[in-house]
């Protein structure tokens, strides 16, 4: 695996590998901010399905931080990372500085509306604007044939699906931007970076999320009000040791418009506080 930290280099590699049969080789890219867990490794084995060769990014995005939220706290351990990734047979490593990324002078925003609306877009301004910035700069940096992003990150998703549609994006095409299912641990809960941050208590109670939100399904699978349902699964949530509850909505899955009941394309999203630490959740309806 090569690892690369600057754009000359990136630009050296990737042409090295796509170069590397007398056919054009394809490359799969997976987007990611490091601390690599299970879910991360499920985007990797899929991508080396997709495309002759798998390039993975690892940029702890400031831009997509709000100021009082955790970006200095964030988990960096990039040889950890790196020997995970190299097990994996990926073939280059992107790994740039903020420096290189966003160089002195840096003036440019990518502003995604409708779809960043509401959930995440709401409780963290500007989070979006900063994930399609930077997504698009790591497609424009690597040009993959194909992404892949998980769908924990669902709206994330779904903002980069349209930047890609309304941009006219060609590496890669937005037909070849791939979700993949959510990784969970055995007790339900989606695997993220962040459950680093709970304590053995706090991860304990954070597993009546995934749970409380088939419970909540099941109600309105059943025929129950969405309205009384989602209440109840915030108290339990409450009840069960998170501090506060973000967002507990149905949404429509692929505009993310808001739903008052199941309308056939219905999903359930939540966000969660757990002591500091934000937990964000969605499945099928
Ligand atoms: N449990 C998971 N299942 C599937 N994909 C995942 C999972 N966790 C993360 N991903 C995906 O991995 C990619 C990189 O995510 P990121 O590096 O932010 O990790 P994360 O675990 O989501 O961290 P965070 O705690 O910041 O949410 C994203 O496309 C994200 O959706
Ligand atoms: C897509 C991404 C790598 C952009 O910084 C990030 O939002 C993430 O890890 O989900
Ligand atoms: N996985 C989403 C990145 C973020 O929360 O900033």
């Amino acid at each position: 695996m090569q690892t690369v930290t600057t754009l000359p280099h990136l630009r050296q590699a990737v042409d090295e590998l796509r170069a590397r049969d007398s056919k054009r080789d394809t490359l799969a890219l997976v987007p990611t901010m490091g601390a690599l867990h299970e879910g991360h490794l499920t985007l990797v084995r899929e991508a080396a399905r997709l495309a002759d060769h798998v390039a993975v990014s690892i940029f702890v995005n400031p831009r997509q931080f709000g100021p009082n939220e955790d970006l200095d706290a964030y988990p960096r351990q990039l040889a950890e990372d790196s020997a995970k990734l190299k097990a994996e047979g990926v073939a280059l490593l992107w790994a740039p500085g903020p420096e290189a990324m966003y160089p002195q002078g840096y003036a440019t925003n990518i502003s995604v509306s409708g779809v960043s609306d509401g959930l995440c877009g709401a409780d963290r301004p500007g989070h979006f604007d900063g994930v399609a910035t930077v997504v698009c700069k790591l497609f424009n940096q690597v040009r993959p044939d194909v992404a892949l992003f998980g769908e924990k990150d669902w709206q994330q998703l779904a903002v980069i699906r349209r930047m890609a549609r309304d941009l006219d994006l060609t590496q890669p095409h937005v037909d070849a931007i791939h979700g993949v299912p959510i990784v969970r641990d055995p007790d339900g809960l989606a695997m993220s970076s962040r459950n680093a941050y709970l304590s053995p208590e706090q991860r304990a109670a954070a597993a009546t999320l995934p749970r409380a939100m088939d419970e909540a399904i099941a109600r309105i699978r059943d025929g129950q009000e969405a309205a009384p349902t989602l209440a109840m699964l915030e108290d339990e949530l409450l009840g069960a040791g998170f501090s506060s509850v973000d967002y507990a909505e149905l949404r429509d899955a692929d505009s993310i418009a808001l739903l008052d009941g199941d309308n056939g394309n219905a999903r359930l999203f939540v966000a969660a506080r757990i002591g500091g630490t934000r937990l964000i959740d969605n499945k099928a309806v």
